[in-house]
């Protein structure tokens, strides 16, 4: 059923409460790469321009203790809106009580404020992870706070946290109107066609660092997919599922029996790396070298796939007619290691008439660095949420959105 779009409520003299997903890279307070609040903008301008009161929430990162605040504010997403939007967006360095407030009692009509990182719940009371176990409470609280909710977070939308989901149900339940943003209109139409009438051959790369998150969504896409390239750090608990020897590499001891069913499940579809660059620690500046086959010296961690791993994933893209990838094939920040996203990407920006689809945070700025961004059928903003959206799975901050 079609979703209630931000342009079908009336955000006139209205506190318009927008969740959007700004969890960007960020470094010694600096943001690396900004792509997630570039996509957020059609519906923030169009909310000022339509003269709401805008009052922004995000996360941003893991918050884990108290040492994680300092690394995990918003303040510097609040700069950079600024200057993005030519106009002060003023940050709240708390996300709940008189402050908070007092701020939002005091805007006027075309305003923006951002309030910090509403995972900061997660630590900063006695109640728990009010946040990510979606404390009803405190939706209902963020919901009091507005007369509109307008979810434009689709990279969180497989997330069913208090600041999606929790204040979603407490604004419907009060009576007032859940609308989704562009952004997320925008993906739900792209990947819903990619769902909905996928051409063949259909191959998946997945690949990075989150593997206990996205090795569950293999399992769905098995029957979708006619081959499933595993690169990155996501590899190597496969390959210790096989028998193989992977050193120190990324590996997840918990998930081995879940590779081992996923394996035996998809036969021949699931395709894995055959040599690695690997080095003795993780850094730019370690020891490396290519192996000669699939086993991983143990000293050594693979940070990369080899030549040999390159030119398979080559030939089984050949011919593809719908890629879906998510994740690195390797450390890509660091330069030594970045050959194997970069092969496998300019493979992907080099097919002839198909539809390319690159997710999460990561996989986009690598598919930028490399400068294929412009050859791709569409970047999605979600990782996660894209990968779990393609296996069919309906996402909670979704279906929490009101429909038309
Ligand atoms: N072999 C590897 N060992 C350790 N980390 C890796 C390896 N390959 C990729 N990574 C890391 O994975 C991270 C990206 O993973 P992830 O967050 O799952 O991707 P995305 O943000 O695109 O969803 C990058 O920081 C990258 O350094
Ligand atoms: O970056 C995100 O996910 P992604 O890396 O899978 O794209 C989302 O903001 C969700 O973050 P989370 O995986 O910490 O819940």
């Amino acid at each position: 059923m079609a979703k209630l779009i931000v342009s079908d409520v009336d955000v006139q003299d209205k506190k318009v409460l927008m969740r959007a997903d700004f969890n960007v890279p960020v470094k010694d307070n600096q943001i690396t790469n900004d792509n997630r609040i570039v996509a957020a903008l059609p519906t923030i301008k169009y909310i000022i321009e339509h003269q709401g009161k805008l009052i922004l929430l995000s996360h941003l990162g893991r918050v884990k203790s108290a040492a994680d605040k300092a690394g995990l504010t918003l303040k510097p997403v609040a700069q950079r809106l600024s200057e993005l939007l030519n106009q002060d967006v003023k940050f709240i360095p708390v996300n709940e009580g008189p402050e908070l407030e007092t701020a939002i009692n005091n805007m006027n009509d075309g305003d923006v404020i951002l309030m910090e990182n509403t995972r900061f719940q997660d630590i900063d009371n006695d109640f728990g992870k009010r946040e990510s176990k979606n404390d009803p409470k405190l939706g209902e609280y963020w919901a009091s706070l507005g007369d509109v909710f307008v979810n434009d977070a689709f990279g969180t939308a497989h997330r069913s946290h208090a600041s999606n989901v929790g204040i979603a149900k407490a604004m419907e339940a009060a009576g007032k109107p859940v609308a989704a943003g562009f952004l997320m209109e925008k993906e739900i139409k792209f990947l819903g066609n990619a769902v909905e009438n996928p051409v063949h051959p259909f191959v998946t790369i997945l690949g990075g660092a989150k593997v206990s998150d996205k090795i569950a969504v293999i399992d769905n896409l098995i029957p979708k997919s006619d081959h499933i390239l595993i690169g990155g750090g996501m590899a190597y608990t496969f390959l210790a599922a096989q028998g193989h020897k992977i050193g120190k590499s990324l590996f997840e001891e918990d998930r081995v029996s879940m590779a081992k069913d996923l394996l035996q499940k998809a036969g021949d579809k699931i395709v894995l790396p055959v040599d690695h660059v690997v080095a003795s620690e993780f850094s730019n500046d370690a020891d490396h070298e290519v192996t000669s086959g699939v086993e991983i010296p143990e000293e050594m961690m693979a940070l990369d796939i080899g030549p040999q791993t390159i030119k398979l994933f080559e030939d089984t893209l050949k011919g593809a007619k719908t890629v879906v990838w998510n994740g690195p094939m390797g450390a890509f920040e660091m330069s030594n290691f970045a050959n194997g996203t970069l092969q496998v990407g300019k493979a992907l920006g080099d097919l002839q008439g198909a539809t390319t689809i690159v997710g999460g945070g990561d996989s986009t700025a690598a598919a930028q660095q490399l400068g294929i961004a412009d050859k791709l059928t569409h970047i999605s903003t979600g990782g996660g949420a894209s990968l779990e959206y393609l296996e069919g799975k309906e996402l909670p901050g979704i279906a929490a959105i009101s429909d038309k």
